[in-house]
């Protein structure tokens, strides 16, 4: 049996008291394993990168990013050397070459995983063995408005059945079998619904970054009651930005009030009433989306796929990542 190298010193690991196939980390025995990867972005590009109401600074993306980038790169060579040993042993039906590396990024809404996607996509794209870095939002495969209102599913966006899954699980699968061009529906904050006519079309990357609330759940039985392909048996790597359901909260209103200040006040945007009336009245709205869709949606669904995630993030109060669990069998 092989048995898992850990890259710290045993005694610097906190030992769980059960057996587990994660390796607990601090920050900073995190930050340590960033060996010699530089940083290839400056404080403004990291700017460009943040969510709104998210906290990142060059310090965040040197301690937590940076060591996720090497280990990420690290990751990518071995499955290629994988790949090459398992088209060896096919032969010529196995003579795939190219596939592309997937990586989820999974949480709960608010919680920041945009910012960890772009960032990651922006720092692995520097790497001279993968340039071509694409990113996708799960969004673009929610059901259109009108399907939703017909179906009953309006006050259940987020959920996992208010998505076309199939759809999507086949967009990732067409990527990962190296279709030349594959094309994915676009999704509008700002009109809250899906983009008709609207296309994002992805061109054989060397890396897809999957981003969205629900890509670690598994699939659905299928009516035959057998188990089905699912989006996350397309993953290479696997990333759940985690943290207190309180603290996502906060930065959940918090957003809210910051998007009725801006991109609420466009005339076209869905939120636009909130504008029109005073900052209470819309926070009690934003309060009761988050009890009744996203808070349920969290418990219900998000948080029981961390344990399949490759990798935990978890953040403290300040969106700064403090704890970190890695899959290490
Ligand atoms: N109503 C909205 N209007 C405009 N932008 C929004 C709105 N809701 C969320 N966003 C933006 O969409 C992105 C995804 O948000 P979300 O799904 O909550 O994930 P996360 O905060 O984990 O990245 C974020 O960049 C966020 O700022
Ligand atoms: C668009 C979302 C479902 C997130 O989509 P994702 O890209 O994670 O699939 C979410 O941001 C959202 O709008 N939720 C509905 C409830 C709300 O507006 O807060």
């Amino acid at each position: 049996m092989i048995s898992p190298v850990s890259p710290m010193p045993r005694s610097a690991h906190r030992q769980r008291p059960e057996a587990t196939p994660y390796v607990d980390l601090t920050r900073a025995e995190w930050s340590a394993l960033r060996d010699k990867t530089p940083l290839p972005l400056t404080a403004d590009e990291v700017e460009r990168l943040r969510g709104l109401g998210d906290v990142i600074d060059l310090d965040e993306v040197r301690d937590i990013y940076l060591p996720l980038s090497r280990l990420l790169n690290l990751y990518v060579g071995a499955t290629d050397k994988l790949r090459g040993a398992l088209n060896t042993f096919l032969g010529e039906q196995g003579s795939q070459s190219g596939t592309p590396f997937v990586i989820g990024v999974a949480g709960s809404v608010a919680v920041g995983k945009s910012t960890v996607a772009r960032l990651l996509q922006a720092l692995l794209s520097r790497w001279p063995e993968h340039p071509r870095v694409e990113l996708v939002t799960t969004d673009g495969f929610l059901l259109p408005t009108r399907d939703l209102q017909e179906r009953g599913l309006m006050s259940r966006k987020g959920f996992p059945e208010s998505y076309d899954r199939r759809a999507l699980t086949r967009f990732v699968a067409d990527i990962k079998a190296g279709k030349d061009e594959v094309s994915a529906p676009v999704y509008s904050h700002l009109i809250y619904d899906i983009v008709p006519g609207e296309k994002l079309t992805v061109r054989r990357p060397d890396i897809l970054i999957v981003e969205g609330l629900n890509v670690l759940q598994p699939a659905l039985p299928g009516k035959d009651g057998r188990t089905r392909v699912g989006l996350a048996d397309y993953f290479d790597f696997s990333v759940y930005v985690d943290a207190r359901t309180e603290d996502i909260e906060r930065w959940y209103l918090n957003r809210f009030k910051r998007l009725r200040e801006t991109a609420f006040q466009d005339p076209s945007s869905y939120f636009r009433r909130y504008t029109q009336v005073s900052e209470e009245e819309a926070l009690d709205y934003a309060r009761t989306m988050w009890r009744t869709i996203n808070k349920p949606n969290l418990v219900e669904n998000i948080a029981p796929t961390r344990g399949r995630a490759t990798l935990v993030l978890r953040k403290g109060p300040d969106h700064t990542v403090q704890r970190l669990s890695l899959r290490k069998l």
